[in-house]
């Protein structure tokens, strides 16, 4: 997996990931621009407000932190188990299922072997470096593309669009941005390297 993330760099350019496609992944919930959430008509008479686009959303990570015992702050569990009200109900329901099961770390304990213990060890460092490497993503996508943008310096790559190089000021401290993000998301990397077996 953080093989395949490293492939961000040969394929989005920052400044047209911060100017443009986020702008698509900010949502309306908890919004500025949005306070009230939208009227989905036809729907409901009342406003709605949902999340935007995360990998937050995506199923893969929750079953490895389940898997491997993993536990977050209060704060960091609550988005995340919020999150999880955007998969699709099978793969929430996989992913509870795996909450539920025996743990997998009780187990390599009382079962005593050394090896088990190591490569149990191992892949919660492999999760804790895919994490590592998501903030510096992060970091390149979100905080040096925002400060190029601000300096108007941001300069996209083909194909932008005329839009690309001034992201809508109302989604500049919300949504996917901001140091909230950065101490969520070191929190979540330090607490994945605690769930690892002390020798
Ligand atoms: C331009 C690329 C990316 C940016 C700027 C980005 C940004 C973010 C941000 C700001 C969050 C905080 C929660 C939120 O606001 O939704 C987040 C969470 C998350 N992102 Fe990304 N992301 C990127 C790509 C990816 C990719 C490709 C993956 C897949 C491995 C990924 C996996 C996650 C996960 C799993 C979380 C939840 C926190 C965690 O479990 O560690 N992200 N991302």
């Amino acid at each position: 997996m953080s093989k395949a993330l490293r492939r961000m760099h040969d394929y989005v350019d920052p400044a047209v990931f911060y100017t443009v496609i986020r702008i698509f992944l900010s949502g309306w919930k908890d919004n500025p621009a949005m306070p009230q959430g939208l009227v989905y008509e036809g729907v409901s008479e009342e406003p709605m407000a949902f999340s935007g686009g995360s990998a937050a959303q995506s199923t893969v990570l929750h079953a490895f932190d389940e898997l491997l015992g993993i536990r977050h702050s209060e704060e960091s569990t609550a988005f995340l188990h919020r999150m999880r009200d955007y998969m699709p109900p099978p793969h929430r329901a996989f992913v509870e299922e795996i909450g539920r099961a025996p743990s997998l770390k009780q187990h390599l304990l009382s079962s005593g072997d050394a090896r088990l213990r190591a490569a149990f060890n191992q892949c919660v460092s492999a999760l804790a470096e895919l994490r590592s490497y998501h903030i510096t993503i992060v970091t390149k996508y979100i905080t040096i593309a925002a400060a190029k943008a601000k300096a108007g310096r941001a300069e996209p790559g083909d194909g932008a669009g005329p839009s690309a190089g001034k992201p809508p000021t109302a989604l500049e401290t919300k949504g996917t941005g901001g140091s909230h993000i950065f101490r969520f998301l070191k929190s979540v990397r330090d607490t994945t390297r605690e769930g690892m077996i002390s020798a």
